[in-house]
């Protein structure tokens, strides 16, 4: 098996308590290159934690989660983020006072080696990056304009390319339509089908309407465990879901 035909990030029996409280327990899923995995669930399920899980924030109890061939349990934080992984919070961080074009400058990391000589060549390199990367996030008419003069759809598109301009192989986004009308949730949706041309993606969603336009797998998290997976047309009609849902 070449390291193309396996799965980009594998999540192997993993768990996390808090004091006894398993908040993540026993969860193994995969995402394969190309794909959209979206992870739904009640309040509290454990999907943030999930996501805090792969980025190195929180340290797993148990488990093992590897990503491109590397165990990212024992990896720091600023290293995972090297290693391709991406995430963006709920709320957009965006730096207010910076243009477009300058929030994804700042983004770009920085490198130490011998390039670094060859400055010009660089920066026309990085300006074309930045202006492909506006462009793709609907706000190339935008990019000289101040963050904090965008809608807050257009702040939280803005963030998604300061997680592009890093080239991550695995975008990690927590709920990254909430708050956005109508017509940004479908220009959202388009984004994202662009973005796994060359990348996978790893979203916790409530939309279930957006949820169902997106995702190729969809996992369901009930108090820390898995209790449905597969293709939207499945979950939503397993019994377990159902019940969780309604309350029943
Ligand atoms: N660092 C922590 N210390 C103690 N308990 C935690 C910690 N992080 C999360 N929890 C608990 O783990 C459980 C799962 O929380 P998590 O935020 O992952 O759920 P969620 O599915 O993302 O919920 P929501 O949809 O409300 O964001 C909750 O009961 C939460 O209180």
């Amino acid at each position: 098996m070449t390291m193309q035909d396996e799965p980009l990030l594998a999540v192997d029996s993993l768990s996390v308590s808090f004091d006894g409280f398993k908040a993540v327990d026993d969860l193994s899923f995969q995402i394969n290159r190309g794909e959209i995995r979206v992870i739904i669930g009640p309040n509290g399920a454990g999907k943030t934690t999930v996501l805090d899980l792969i980025c190195g924030r929180t340290k797993a109890t148990s488990g093992s989660i590897r990503f491109e061939g590397r165990e990212l349990t024992r990896m720091k934080e600023y290293d995972i983020v090297r290693a391709g992984v991406g995430r963006k919070f709920q709320t957009p961080s965006v730096y207010e006072d910076l243009t477009v074009f300058e929030n994804l400058e700042i983004s770009y990391p920085r490198g130490r080696g011998v390039f670094e000589a060859l400055l010009f060549r660089r920066d026309r390199e990085l300006t074309d990056c930045i202006r492909d990367i506006a462009e793709m996030i609907y706000l190339d008419q935008k990019i000289d304009e101040k963050a904090a003069n965008l809608s807050h759809g257009q702040k939280q598109w803005l963030e998604i390319g300061m997680l592009l301009i890093q080239d991550p192989a695995l975008l990690m986004l927590d709920e990254p339509v909430a708050g956005m009308t109508v017509n940004e949730r479908v220009r959202t949706a388009e984004l994202l089908q662009r973005i796994i041309q060359s990348r996978s993606v790893l979203v916790i969603e409530h939309d279930m309407g957006f949820v169902e336009k997106i995702a190729h797998q969809v996992t369901v998290l009930h108090q820390g465990r898995i209790i449905s997976d597969g293709s939207m047309e499945h979950v939503k009609n397993d019994p377990k879901v159902v019940e969780v849902y309604l309350g029943h």
